[in-house]
């Protein structure tokens, strides 16, 4: 696989999204830089699930960029995606690497330096971490931690920390500055006027950094 990707969009199946249209617009503009998670509501059917990680996996392929889905593994083996990302309610992280085998992409979520430092001996490739900022996506979330948290799981591991929750074009630079390898957004591509634009606007403020 080529290096892995330092902007994460999220799939956004909210009702009365369109995720396909978004990721075939954030694709226009990041190409093969992408990577692309598959996350569906927790009420969505397996079947819902597979359709669309199916569809993105085809357009992924087709850009050259990665897909993940999250939670459901069974769907990321049945589609063929690169690979998967887990959380506290999901499978433990060493059986989410057991299932999905030694050489795909694994993602953890991780909220202090502490937890990281467990999911990456577990078998994590990269580490999910937030929320950075407030945010209207996910119901249930901590406080935010900021650039400080991000810092601090960023100093304890040795993989890629990817931070998440509220971040946008102007936010993404001071968590790149804190050590966020990259971040992950649902919001600020699914919700602007221009999905694309703002997916090249993401990708220029990560690299603007390091
Ligand atoms: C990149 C990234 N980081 C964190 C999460 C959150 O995963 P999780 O804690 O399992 O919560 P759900 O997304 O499953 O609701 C993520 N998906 N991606
Ligand atoms: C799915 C998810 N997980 C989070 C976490 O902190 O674990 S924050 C989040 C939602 C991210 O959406 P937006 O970019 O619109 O804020
Ligand atoms: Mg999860």
């Amino acid at each position: 696989m080529p290096s892995f990707g330092r902007l994460h969009l999220v799939t956004d199946t909210r009702p009365g999204r369109d995720p396909l249209a978004v990721v075939r617009a954030a694709l226009s503009a990041a190409g093969a830089e992408l990577v692309v998670q598959v996350r569906v509501e927790d009420l969505a059917s397996d079947r819902e699930a597979y359709d669309l990680a199916g569809r993105v996996t085809d357009l992924c392929a087709a850009a050259g960029a990665t897909c993940l889905v999250n939670d459901r593994l069974h769907v990321a083996l049945a589609v063929g995606a690169a690979g998967g990302h887990v959380g506290a309610l999901d499978l433990p992280v060493d059986a989410a690497r057991r299932v999905l085998g030694p050489d795909a992409v694994l993602g953890a979520t991780a909220r202090t330096g502490e937890a990281g430092r467990a999911a990456v001996a577990a078998g994590a490739t990269y580490l999910g971490v937030g929320p950075c900022y407030p945010t209207s996506t996910k119901d249930g979330l901590p406080a935010p931690i900021g650039p400080a948290g991000i810092a601090a799981v960023a100093g304890a591991v040795d993989v890629p920390v990817i931070a998440i929750g509220g971040v946008t074009a102007a936010s993404a630079p001071e968590l790149v500055a804190a050590g966020a390898y990259g971040v992950a957004v649902v919001g600020a591509v699914s919700s602007a006027a221009d999905p694309a634009r703002a997916t090249a606007e993401l990708l220029a403020a990560i690299t603007a950094v390091r």
